[in-house]
């Protein structure tokens, strides 16, 4: 049975930067020792971590990675981890690349977008993503390639994301919105739909 959702519509950057901050301090709160958040790329996040690099945080204790990169170097327009970089430039929270043989932490926040074929992170329809993949992390090739972004990808994989404590969305536009909404129906297969329906953890979804 898929986990409930909780939506929040029409939200701006400044505000959804605000839940993340609460979100955020709460799991601070809960241990002692860095939290792990993990973000993805695209075109949606950015502005948003930029407000919330404007907030106060015990950031020293923060480590945000990205949930899939590109194949590029970090001073490439495209790389994920660049643009991480640079939102959270003021800050003293850690960013740390995704990299083939990177061990990543447990995550007390998974931050996903949606690419308009229901690609999460970089796990794309032709990648068949498993929910029990064996492999935390891994490099693909996105088949036909994004014209936008023509590159070889490194991703962590469902189960990593899966095993995060909280799961949170930002889709963005009525197509987004439309194949979001049949992923939940169960009326696609895609990777959302897979991460959706063997999803645990809490999932807070963002649109508008
Ligand atoms: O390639 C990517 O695309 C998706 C969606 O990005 P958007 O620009 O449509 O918001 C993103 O979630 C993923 O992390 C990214 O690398």
């Amino acid at each position: 049975m898929l986990t409930e959702i909780t939506y929040h519509h029409d939200w701006d950057d400044e505000r959804i930067a605000d839940w993340l901050h609460g979100r955020i301090s709460a799991a601070l709160a809960m241990r002692e020792g860095p939290v792990a958040v993990s973000v993805p790329g695209g075109s949606t996040p950015f502005p948003i971590l930029e407000n919330l690099a404007l907030m106060d945080l015990r950031w020293e204790r923060l480590e945000f990675w990205p949930g899939d990169d590109r194949c590029v170097h970090p001073d490439h327009e495209a790389s994920n981890l660049g643009r991480l970089r640079n939102a959270l430039a003021a800050t003293d929270a850690q960013v740390i690349p995704l990299e083939e043989d990177s061990q990543p932490p447990h995550f007390a926040l998974v931050w996903l977008g949606m690419g308009t074929d229901g690609h999460i992170a970089s796990l794309f329809e032709n990648t068949n993503p498993l929910p029990d993949d064996e492999q935390m992390v891994r490099r693909i090739t996105p088949d036909p390639l994004p014209q936008d972004a023509p590159f070889d990808r490194i991703t962590m994989t469902l189960p990593k994301f899966l095993a995060a404590e909280e799961l949170m969305f930002v889709i963005r536009g009525e197509t987004k919105q439309q194949l979001f909404q049949e992923a939940v129906r169960g009326q696609n297969d895609l990777p959302v739909a897979r991460l959706l329906h063997n999803a645990r953890a809490s999932i807070t979804c963002f649109t508008g």
